[in-house]
Formats: structure tokens, sequence, C-alpha cells
């Protein structure tokens, strides 16, 4: 989408940009975009009496002022202007775009620690923060809005940056939050059940994640073939692509995974690799083959690769505390059924006795989904502990209760709605040789309950019980 000469006429003397008119000061270009809670067209008039040097609406807001302009999609316009305004950072730096309901932040750890071993300046964006080395510019949303995420992109570059690599959600593509970006690459991980509660169901979902591979310029793409998602994105879109799985372009061929780390063998473009690292779970077999497919892609050596997997470090995802008691817990970031699946399939596999797992689930999101959890968590865990993780503005009673409605056997449940004390209980029964599971919450550290974050950290509190 093109911007109009009009608004390109702007540039020289805008001062700031952007879609909040609480932000805007002289000078600003304000955008006003349709959102779920407000309309940003109710506040036309206060961005103008702030002396905007422009106001860019999708419908006339019933009065006449010429420093409104008329656009056809408002979250376009403001996206690609914003990158305009910074000097189209993506177009200088090489952007790397991971997007998939789970694996996005550990997938983006790994690529940054290849390319950082390569010796490249490399920037992170993600749900755990957005930093460059040990400098960190923000955090907040996996992906920011348009003008963060292409500010961000120009202070990477002015500090040295010559790749970022970022997470993109579903809601970001869906909200056109990184429009008018250009990608070196994108990768999928994988499309399982989450977010229902914003893309109504799965189809939507797939098609908001799609827009990445078909709306964007990229350079090549790279796709988890053994995902029933990624094979239709596979053959849906045209382009430079790398499959990845048991059939892929990228072929896994072994994977052995334990509580010392993990090696997996993989063939490429005729050539059988080896790598080991220190990361722990069946599921990291695909997280390594993205990473590993992108890093051998771009021409970066398999010794440079390797030397970078030894000792990669992703905060609250399968952070492994031992007890003297004999016994293990485990502090995972899984929320969403797939997720806790495939972590409790490597902690059954690795325990040698019994599997204890203490979860709940996010309120203001998808609520179908917590059953679903219920249910794998009851399939694989010989005591269930539901609590809370981030309740927001539900009651933590109801979420719970939407939970049990997955699980069978209630005699191995305990419910405890207070998650310090439920991690205390799962400890507390721990014995020699068991797996204590602590998911969903992950590196957070707070636990928020109606529009406060109080801080709390899973880690924390096993570091006190172990
Ligand atoms: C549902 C959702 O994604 N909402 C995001 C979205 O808000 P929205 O477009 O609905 O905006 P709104 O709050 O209705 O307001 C509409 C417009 O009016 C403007 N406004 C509002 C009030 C006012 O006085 N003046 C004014 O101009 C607002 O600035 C906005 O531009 O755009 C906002 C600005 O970028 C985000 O802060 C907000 O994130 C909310 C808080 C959120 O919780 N989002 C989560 C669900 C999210 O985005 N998660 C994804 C995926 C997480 C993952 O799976 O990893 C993420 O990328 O983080
Ligand atoms: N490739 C994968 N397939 C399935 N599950 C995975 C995969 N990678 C990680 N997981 C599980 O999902 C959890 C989230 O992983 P990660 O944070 O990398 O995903 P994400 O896509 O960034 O999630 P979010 O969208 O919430 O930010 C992990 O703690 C782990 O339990
Ligand atoms: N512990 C969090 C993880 C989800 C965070 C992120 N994926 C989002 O949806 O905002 C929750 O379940 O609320
Ligand atoms: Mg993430």
């Amino acid at each position: 989408m093109e911007l109009s000469e009009e608004l390109k006429s702007l540039l020289p003397r805008v001062k700031g940009v952007s879609s909040d008119s609480r932000e805007v000061k002289e000078g600003f270009v304000f955008f006003a975009v349709r959102g779920t809670r407000f309309d940003g067209h109710d506040f036309v008039r206060e961005a103008l009496q702030k002396k905007a040097l422009a106001v860019v609406v999708e419908r006339e807001p019933g009065f006449k002022d010429p420093r409104i302009i008329k656009v056809e999609d408002s979250r376009k316009a403001l996206a690609e202007f914003a990158s305009l305004f910074y000097g189209k950072p993506s177009e200088k730096l090489k952007v790397i775009g991971v997007t998939g309901t789970n694996g996005k932040t550990t997938t983006t750890y790994l690529i940054e620690r290849i390319l950082v071993e390569s010796g490249y300046k490399t920037g992170l964006m993600g749900t755990i923060q957005y930093r460059l080395g040990s400098r960190v510019f923000g955090s907040g949303r996996t992906t920011p809005d348009p003008v963060t995420w292409h500010r961000t992109l120009k202070e990477m570059f002015d500090n040295g940056a010559t790749h970022v690599v970022a997470e993109v959600s579903s809601h970001a593509l869906d909200q056109h939050r990184v429009w008018g970006t250009k990608f070196e690459a994108v990768v999928f991980t994988n499309l399982t059940q989450d977010h229902l509660d914003y893309h109504g169901d799965m189809e939507s979902y797939y098609r908001a994640k799609k827009k990445l591979f078909d709306l964007y310029s990229y350079g090549f793409a790279v796709i988890n073939l053994d995902d029933t998602y990624g094979r239709r994105l596979a053959e849906e879109i045209k382009g430079n692509i790398i499959t990845y799985g048991r059939e892929g372009i990228l072929r896994i061929s072994s994977f052995r995974t334990d509580f010392e780390g993990s090696v997996l063998e993989l063939s490429f473009e005729g050539k059988n690799y080896k790598f080991s690292t220190n990361l722990i779970g069946g599921f990291q077999a695909y997280n390594l083959s993205a990473a590993i497919g992108y890093a051998l892609k771009t021409g970066i050596e398999p010794g440079i690769i390797q030397r970078a997997l030894q000792g990669v470090n992703v905060p609250g995802r399968f952070e492994v505390y031992r007890s003297d008691r004999g016994f293990i817990a485990v502090v995972d970031y899984a929320h969403t059924p797939d997720a806790i699946e495939n972590v409790l399939k490597t902690i059954r596999n690795l325990a040698l006795n019994k599997v204890i797992t203490v979860f709940g689930a996010g309120g203001n999101r998808d609520r179908t989904k917590r059953p679903l959890m219920g249910e794998v968590a009851d399939r694989l865990s010989d005591i269930v502990v539901v609590t809370s993780d981030n309740p927001r503005d539900e009651e933590p009673e109801m979420i719970i209760k939407d939970i049990l409605k997955g699980i069978r056997n209630y005699e191995k449940v305990i419910v405890e709605p207070d998650r310090e004390k439920a991690i205390k209980r799962a400890v507390e029964l721990a014995d020699k040789g068991d797996i204590v599971a602590i998911l969903g919450k992950g590196h957070e550290d707070y636990q928020e309950v109606k529009g406060i974050k109080y801080p709390f950290s899973d880690a924390q509190v096993v570091k006190k019980y172990i």
C-alpha cells in the first residue's frame, strides 16, 4: 500500500507520530485507528487541539479541518508512515521475523545466539524484552505497536546492529503492527490452539499468521513441514522456502534429549550434520531445525552454529532446579494445550517416578483452551495441582472451573488458587525420582490481577521451598 503524496510531503515537518491522542504534541501526525476497546476517531478533536500537524482518519469525524487526511486503512498508513519517519530502518538491517503458536521466543534466542557467535551485532525483539546485546530498548507486547516497532529498529541500527531477530505475533499481523517492514527471512514454527478469544477460530488464526508469508517482502521462508498448518502454508505460498521436519528440505534424522541437553542429527543440501545443545525437550528438535535452517541458508559455518548452540539461555523455558531430597522441579512457559503436551511428554520420559504438574490459565485469554489444558495435564501427570496464572479481570475460581471441565481423574487433582501455596504443596508432595512441572508463567516476574502486576516469580518460589 502506497502512502499519498500529501502524507509524504509532511515528513520534513513532522515532529512525531502516534495513534494515541494522549501522546500527541505540536507538530505530531495522529492516526485514528479503530480498536477493541476504543475508536481513535473519537479523539480527533483532542489531537487537533494539541496542534497536530495532521490527523489521518478512515472516516470523516463529522466536522471539517484542513489538517484531516482520509485514507483507506489507517493502521497500514500509520505503520508505513512510521517506517518512513524513522528512515525505513528495516531496509538498512537484516530483519528475521518468527511467527507461530509456540517456539517463537526460543527460536529467536537461538538465531540471535548464532548470529552473535558469527560476529554480527544482533537485536532481539519479543515476549521477554527488546534488547541489543545487554542494552535493553524496552519490553511489553511480544510485538509492539508500529511506532515502537520501527523506532526500535532505527535505534538498534543507530547502535550498530546489522541484524534484528523478532517474534511476530498473530495479533501483530492482524493489526498490521509491522507493516512496511522488509524481512531477510520469515519463520513459521507451528500453529495449534491459542488466542481464539481474539481470532475466533483456527482458520482466522491461520490467515493472520499467513499474512507474514504472502503480504510482506522477504528473501526466504523457513517452514515446519511436520506441522499441519505448516504443510498447508508451504503448499499455498510461492517463494523461496526451506521446509524442515522428518520430510523437510532440512531433514531431521534423529533427536535425543535428557537433563544434560540434546543431540540433533539432520541432513541439508546433501550434507549430514550433528549438533549438540544444552537445551532440553523433544520439541526443541523443531526450534533448533528452524534456527539451523536459517543459519545454513545464509552461509554460516556449521562450526560456528555448533559453538552457539552449546550456551543457549532462554529465560523461563525448561529451567531445571534440583532438590537435595532427590527430585527435580522444572519451570516452563507452556500455557497452551500443545505446549503442555510437549513439555510433559519430555518430562514423562525423563521422570524416574511421579510427575506432579502445577498450572493455571491466563484470564482475558482464550477460554476454550482451558479444559484442553486440563485434559493434557490429567493424561500426562500423576498429580495435578490446578492454580492461578494471570487471572487479570476474571475470577480465579471461574478460570479453575473451566480447567477442571477437562479433567476426569479427580482423585489426582488438588485445587489451590494461591499460586505460591500450590507450588509449595507440589514440592512437599514430591519424593525421590519425581519431577515437579511448574507451567505457564516461565520468566514472568509478576502476577497480573485486576490491572495490577504484583511481584511474583515461579523460580523464586521454587527456590524458597525446594
Ligand atoms: C487486543 C489487542 O491486541 N489490543 C492491542 C491494541 O489495542 P487496540 O487496537 O484494541 O486499541 P484500543 O485500546 O481499543 O484503542 C484504540 C485506539 O484508540 C487510541 N486511543 C485510546 C484512548 C485515548 O484516550 N486516545 C486514543 O487515541 C489508542 O491509542 C488506540 O490506537 O493495540 C494496543 C497498542 O499497540 C495494544 O496495547 C493492545 O494490547 C493489549 C493491551 C493486549 O493485551 N494485547 C495482547 C493480547 C497482545 O497483543 N498479545 C500479543 C501476542 C502475545 C503472544 O502470544 O506472545 C503480543 O504481541 O503481545
Ligand atoms: N516448537 C515447539 N512446539 C511446541 N511447544 C513448544 C515449542 N517450543 C517451545 N514450546 C513450549 O511452548 C512454550 C513457549 O515457548 P516459547 O516461549 O518459545 O513460545 P512463543 O511462541 O514465544 O510463546 P508466546 O506466543 O506465548 O510468546 C515453551 O515453554 C515450551 O513449553
Ligand atoms: N502466563 C501468561 C502467558 C501468555 C502471555 C502471552 N502469550 C499473551 O497471550 O499475552 C498467561 O497465560 O496469561
Ligand atoms: Mg514469545
